[in-house]
């Protein structure tokens, strides 16, 4: 068991969220562990954007308790791109870079290092070229790259990834877990519908409609699945 694995990263207990009236998330809870990364996985409408979002405090929970056991500069986040306001005038190389602030220094000046950092990562995901233009002026997967470089660029300690594979094609899909790894030593938590594609780098499994089912030991869901045990 790698060092530190049993360091408990987010804690979370009965959390409830409710959009209007609507109780989208029921009474979650769970936690997360340094090295064993998790899928969230879960039918379109069950909460999983939801929950991460209000797990990362865009959204506000109405009752229950969320705590993380490392600092807001050590997570990083990839957003669905439709959450995006892809007309912000901004280039992919301050979108990639922007992934070093918070919001208590948004407007802080970078070093030379961190600069190296995010011209680095540019290279990695394909995208140096591109650094100059706009990000209403790249491909929906050239985004998602800088994307996904702006949710590595703090070298986080915990990475929650929601559909990362959208938009990207299937070569790039398939080094992206072995990058992710190469660049740094993030525990992932990772929204997917394509869990053969992201079986063999995860170790848990979250359920989440509405409610959430846990699955600390991803074989368990697969045997709870009759159909995906045969097709496994
Ligand atoms: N801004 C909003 N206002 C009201 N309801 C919303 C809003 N955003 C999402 N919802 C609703 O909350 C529920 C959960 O949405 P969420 O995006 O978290 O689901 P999801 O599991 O991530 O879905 P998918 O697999 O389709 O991406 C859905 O019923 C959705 O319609």
């Amino acid at each position: 068991m790698a060092n530190g694995q049993n360091k408990k990263l987010v804690s979370v207990q009965n959390l409830n969220f409710k959009y209007n009236n609507d109780y989208i998330l029921n009474d979650i809870n769970l936690d997360i562990f340094k090295g064993k990364n998790v899928a969230i996985l879960g039918r379109n409408g069950g909460g999983k954007s939801t929950l991460v979002k209000v797990m990362l405090g865009f959204l506000r929970k109405n009752s229950g308790s969320i705590e993380f056991f490392t600092s807001e500069n050590k997570i990083g986040y990839l957003p669905q791109i439709r959450e995006f306001d892809t007309s912000f005038p901004i280039n992919i190389f301050d979108l990639v870079i922007s992934g070093l602030t918070n919001k208590n220094n948004l407007f802080r000046k970078f070093n030379n290092e961190e600069k190296k950092r995010a011209e680095i990562l540019l290279k990695e995901f394909d995208i140096f070229h591109l650094k100059n233009k706009l990000i209403n002026e790249v491909s929906g997967g050239q985004l998602q790259r800088a994307l996904i470089a702006r949710a590595l660029i703090s070298s986080p300690e915990l990475i929650f990834l929601d559909e990362p594979e959208s938009f990207l094609d299937k070569e790039f899909e398939f080094k992206l877990f072995e990058k992710i790894k190469e660049l740094s030593d993030s525990t992932i938590v990772v929204i997917s519908h394509e869990l053969e594609k992201i079986y063999d780098y995860i170790d848990s499994i979250f359920v989440v409609e509405g409610n959430i089912r846990v699955y600390e030991k991803k074989e368990d869901y697969v045997c709870s699945n009759p159909y995906l045990h045969s097709h496994k």
